[in-house]
């Protein structure tokens, strides 16, 4: 893995409530319902078949002035010029982080546990994702949820340095919780798309996960 000299480049320690999402329908609505942050996850297609919606994806979030992050597809991301890249460990031994880091796109990595947290730091990314906080029905996890405890120690242990974003089971009725936690964003999936009234459920979660400028409020 060869690391970038400079840090990637900075975003706000609170970027809000953070939509995965996997389909480019799911992009719109979420930015006509006024999500700020979000991200493009589509799993295990061929480049070719997943490039249109990516292009269609980064130009809707450049019309919304949102920050959309790109997973896994970090080729498409940089040859298109995406606002971030989300990466997982394993990721980080076959991207050239270089190449992202010169094109100035920013990057996310995924933590869960000591080790991962203090490879993801030697990274320097825009964003450190910290999970899965609770058991999950949307991705087959390896490891046990981290619960609240280990969230609030890494918090901790960062001190400030990275922007944070906690993922995995956030229900609504679990947010207050992970907020308290001092995370700057939760990501979710069900929440939303499995959600009764995905209108209603994203606005809530919309106010109780808010989106603030002033960058690197935490620093
Ligand atoms: C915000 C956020 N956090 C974690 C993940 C998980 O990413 P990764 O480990 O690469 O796993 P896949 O999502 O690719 O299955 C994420 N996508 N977003
Ligand atoms: C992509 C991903 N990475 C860690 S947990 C997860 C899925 C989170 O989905 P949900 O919010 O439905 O638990
Ligand atoms: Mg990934």
């Amino acid at each position: 893995m060869k690391t970038p000299t400079s840090p990637f480049p900075e975003v706000p320690y609170y970027l809000g409530l953070y939509p995965v999402v996997d389909s480019l329908e799911w992009v719109r609505r979420l930015l006509q319902a006024g999500v700020k942050t979000l991200q493009l996850r589509i799993k295990n297609l061929p480049d070719a078949e997943v490039e249109p919606a990516i292009i269609d994806a980064i130009a809707l979030g450049r019309e919304y002035q949102a920050r959309l992050f790109i997973n896994d597809y970090w080729r498409l991301a940089v040859k298109h010029q995406a606002y971030g890249i989300h990466l997982g460990q394993e990721d980080l031994d076959t991207t050239d982080l270089l190449a992202i880091h010169a094109a100035g796109l920013r990057l996310g990595v995924s933590t869960h546990d000591d080790a991962e947290l203090a490879r993801a730091v030697s990274v320097r990314p825009s964003y450190i994702a910290l999970g899965h906080i609770f058991p999950t029905q949307t991705k087959e996890m390896p490891s046990a949820p981290q619960g609240l405890e280990e969230l609030a120690r890494h918090i901790k242990q960062l001190n400030g340095a990275f922007p944070t974003v906690a993922i995995g089971g956030i229900s609504l009725e679990r947010v207050q919780s992970v907020m308290a936690c001092g995370v700057g964003s939760v990501a979710v999936v069900s929440a939303i798309t499995k959600a009764h009234d995905w209108r209603a459920a994203t606005e809530e979660l919309l106010q109780l996960c808010p989106y603030r400028d002033d960058n690197h409020a935490q620093r």
